[in-house]
């Protein structure tokens, strides 16, 4: 990586207002590991320590970075402009930033039974809760007689939406995503298994399946992959590729949910009773709509569906933390116990 520039890397004003002296001795972290912190600068890749105290997991791949080069330790993180991030698997609820600074997601369906409105629904709430520009990416156009069909089932879900439909198997047709991948802009796919997104990624970033992950020895001589998460692409931008992206869900995205529903947020605003179920109540204005035939009662069950699993998965984050929290209030009695039983 030779002769890289702040804005090649997605250095942005975002950042630079965040900046009260000269943009020196700034990085882009391309990797979290346990203990420390893998970056891209302008002098090359370097990888970074953190001051004792703090944890790598406040850290995500894409984040905007200062550090000390002759120490080598990370100095300040940059406020984000986009952030991915979700509940970690398991019973704990600790929130797991996946990636930082995404100008767009990839939302990748296929023309195919894998093409479910529900489905890109929640995606583009993930996308509007993040903060990033959604596109959906719609392959295996070459294997269907009408692809704009689905490209435009898509984009009737929300004026945000701009979808196009490819044959992610033709090198040609994947440089139509150019514009999202170039100048140093930064492009994450997200979609279930098997749609495309490694054939996707590959292309844009000329990389072979081989490359993926470094294996390297860990302290205890043991056998460890690392992976690069954020890779250049051939137009001159980014493509985020986390095994994080893999697994996202959606939890905490009200806002997300609101933005991509506001046609149905709107008309619930006009119901004549505030907490209306939008069920028989009479005043109605979602049924009037339905009844008109201007909404689809399908997108209704799907908004009411999306609201109750965020509503869900939020609430089990907020009752673990409670639960957290009376454990520590646990903890601390046994503690005060211990010290009076000692006599202290
Ligand atoms: N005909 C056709 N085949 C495609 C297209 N896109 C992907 N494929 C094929 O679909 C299969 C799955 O593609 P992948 O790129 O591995 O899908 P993925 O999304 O990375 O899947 P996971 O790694 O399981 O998440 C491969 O055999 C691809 O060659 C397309 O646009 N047209
Ligand atoms: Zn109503």
């Amino acid at each position: 990586m030779t002769s890289i520039t702040l804005s090649d890397l997605g250095w942005s004003a975002h950042f630079r207002a965040q900046l009260d002296d000269a943009p020196e001795d700034l990085a882009r972290i391309s990797g979290v590991e346990r203990t420390r912190l893998e970056a891209l600068s302008p002098d090359g890749p370097v990888s970074l320590s953190l001051p004792g105290g703090q944890s790598t997991g406040d850290y995500a791949v894409g984040d905007w970075v200062r550090y000390d080069p002759e120490t080598g330790r990370c100095l300040r993180r940059f406020e984000r402009q986009t952030l991915l991030h979700r509940r970690a698997a398991g019973t704990g609820a600790v929130d797991q930033l996946i990636a930082a600074n995404v100008d767009t997601l990839g939302i990748v369906t296929s023309c195919n039974a894998d093409f479910k409105e529900a489905r890109l629904e929640r995606y583009l709430a993930l996308a509007a809760q993040a903060g990033c520009l959604p596109l959906v990416i719609i392959t295996k156009a070459d294997t269907v007689d009408d692809p704009g069909a689905y490209r435009r089932r898509a984009e009737s879900l929300s004026p945000l939406v701009v979808a196009i439909d490819i044959d992610a198997t033709d090198p040609l047709e994947i440089r139509r995503l150019n514009a999202w991948a170039a100048d140093g802009r930064t492009l994450a796919l997200l979609g279930s298994s098997g749609v495309g997104k490694t054939t996707i990624s590959n292309a844009l970033t000329g990389r072979g399946e081989a490359t993926q992950g470094i294996r390297e020895d860990d302290a205890k001589g043991r056998h460890t992959t690392t992976s690069r998460a954020l890779w250049r692409t051939t137009a001159g931008g980014w493509l985020i590729d986390t095994p994080g992206m893999r697994a996202l869900r959606l939890t905490d995205a009200a806002e997300g949910i609101d933005t991509v529903f506001a046609d149905l947020t709107d008309l619930a605003g006009q119901c004549r009773f505030s907490d209306c179920t939008h069920g028989n109540e009479p005043g109605c204005a979602i049924q009037a709509e339905i009844d008109a035939g201007r909404l689809d009662p399908g997108r209704l069950r799907r908004w009411e569906k999306l609201l109750r699993e965020d509503a869900r998965n939020s609430e089990t984050l907020a009752e673990a933390r409670a639960r957290d929290r009376s454990l520590q209030k646990v903890y601390r009695q046994g503690q005060a116990i211990g010290k009076q039983k000692r006599g202290l």
